[in-house]
């Protein structure tokens, strides 16, 4: 099991050039965190925010090294501008841009090859959930959307239900293990158990301060990916001082 827990913020799209005076405050809030973070700004951001205290990832790449994708950016370039990891496969981009599987398989390769850490998102949405499908579901996604090749260091998987994005709405402790526990069973099935137990499982989903302690005592969840709440330093840094 890692040992230390990874607290992602995802800021999704939202973040000024003012947004840098956030990070000062929590790195002077929490100058020495229990835990590693991350923070997933826009990628107008990733530059300007990139190379202080805190470590800086991107939302999503592009597969191709570079090329003719208007608007797209490649994994190289968010290394180029500073990035340490990158979101991938998060539902929103498979809801909003027709990301399936194999497209995120192809991202989490070229993370790899930038030397990223790639955090591959997997969930159920609701009516999923309501058929009895949830393990199935991520069971599938985990299994496609990861090339071989994993590491603990260069993997992590981030649970999402699509139900609990945004919303206020969590899964019971018990939802969360069981789902956490399978994933754990599956990685270990796939890559081995040195491999398979060290790579980070996040539980994502309306993660908040007044949550966070009693979602990360469940067994391996080990760390959060949050939206909403990484958005100013006094939630995240609620988050921080849970894990
Ligand atoms: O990537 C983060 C997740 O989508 C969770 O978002 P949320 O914390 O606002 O529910």
């Amino acid at each position: 099991m890692p040992n230390r827990k990874l607290v992602a913020g995802n800021w999704k799209m939202n973040g000024l050039a003012a947004s840098a005076a956030m990070l000062e405050e929590l790195v002077a809030a929490h100058p020495t965190p229990a835990c590693d973070i991350l923070i997933c700004p826009p990628a107008t951001l990733i530059a300007a925010l990139a190379g202080g205290a805190v470590p800086i990832g991107g939302q999503d790449c592009h597969w191709a090294v570079s090329g003719a994708h208007t608007g797209d950016i490649s994994a190289e370039m968010l290394a180029d501008a500073g990035a340490t990891a990158v979101i991938l496969g998060h539902s929103e981009r498979r809801a909003d841009h027709g990301e399936t599987d194999v497209t995120v398989a192809k991202k989490t390769h070229a993370a790899w090859r930038a030397g990223l850490l790639a955090i591959v998102c997997v969930g159920e949405t609701e009516a999923q959930r309501d058929a009895n499908e949830t393990l199935d579901v991520v069971g599938r996604q985990l299994g496609a959307s990861v090339p071989d090749g994993a590491t603990a260091a260069n993997l992590a998987i981030a649970y999402e239900p699509v139900w609990a994005i945004g919303t206020g709405r969590t899964p019971s402790l018990e939802e969360i293990a069981q789902v956490h526990d399978f994933l754990r069973a599956e990685l270990v099935k796939r890559f081995g158990k040195e491999t398979g137990s060290g790579i980070r499982l996040l539980y994502g989903g309306s993660v908040k301060p007044g949550n966070a302690a009693e979602i990360f005592t469940v067994g391996n969840v080990d760390g959060a990916l949050v939206g909403g709440a990484s958005l100013t330093a006094k939630d995240f840094g609620g988050i921080i001082a849970a894990a």
